[in-house]
């Protein structure tokens, strides 16, 4: 059986004469957290948003679940969840999740089962009833993923989850991750946080539109006699974070 969730082969991206994204090739396995690392501007929002089937590459193909994406049939078995919070700020948390919900189809007997569930997995149970512009930027974030997560998504395309939430809290969204992996989920998670890189299963190393290594974070630091992701990002692409 193919293990494989997301294949990439050969995409690359222009917007005008820039190249954003050069000739990536990956393959995500079933049920691995993956995350994509790289400096600001590297093309990872970029690739995810062709990964979610939001954006088009250029050239090459994307498969996801052995289908080609951009598929309006697999939006069912995806969970995105956007760098920028697209919350309806004036409705309370409740009535955001019970949209989304309806959105994805999910019948009222079960809306409010998935609700609960994905709001205690975000540790927001307490501020269902809260209008979302009193929200704090990290609970906007947690409401977002919590969003992503309503219909049980196969494959989750995580872009930064966890920007402007406190380390307490940032372990737990990592452990709900980790939960979900348990469960058979995919994960695809963006980061230019090192903690984070670390508890992925695998990394892509991303630098100026291109996937400059893939492995293991042992494996990348052993290939690099290095200690530390971050030393290792430096000898395969000579950038800083
Ligand atoms: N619609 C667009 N038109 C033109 N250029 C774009 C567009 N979208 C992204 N870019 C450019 O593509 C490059 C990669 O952007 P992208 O957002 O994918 O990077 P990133 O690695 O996600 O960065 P960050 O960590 O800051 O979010 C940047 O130089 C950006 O300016």
């Amino acid at each position: 059986m193919n293990d494989s969730c997301v294949s990439i082969r050969s995409v690359s991206k222009k917007f005008g004469p820039t190249e954003i994204l050069k000739d990536i090739d990956l393959e995500v396995k079933q049920g691995e957290i993956f995350g994509l690392l790289g400096p600001s501007g590297a093309g990872k929002t970029t690739l995810v948003k062709e990964l979610a089937g939001l954006d088009v590459p250029t050239s090459g193909e994307i498969d996801v679940f052995q289908e080609k994406m951009p598929s309006l049939h697999l939006i069912e078995k995806l969970g995105y969840m956007a760098q920028s919070d697209a919350l309806y700020m004036e409705l309370t948390a409740r009535e955001n999740l019970e949209f989304f919900a309806a959105l994805y189809g999910l019948k009222k007997k079960e809306r409010n089962q998935r609700i609960m569930e994905a709001m205690k997995l975000v540790q927001l149970t307490d501020h269902l009833g809260k209008q979302v512009s009193n929200y704090s930027g990290g609970m906007k974030r947690r409401l977002s993923l919590a969003i992503a997560l309503l219909h049980q998504p196969q494959l989750l395309i995580l872009d930064e989850p966890t920007v402007g939430i406190d380390p307490v809290l940032r372990k737990s969204v990592w452990e709900a991750f980790h939960q979900l992996k348990d469960e058979g989920k995919t994960l695809i998670v963006t980061t230019h946080v090192m903690d984070e890189a670390e508890k992925c299963d695998r990394l892509g190393l991303m630098r100026e539109g291109q996937l400059i290594a893939v492995g293991t974070p042992e494996e990348l630091k052993q290939e690099t006699n290095s200690s530390t992701i971050e030393e290792a990002f430096l000898v395969y692409g000579g950038v800083s974070l």
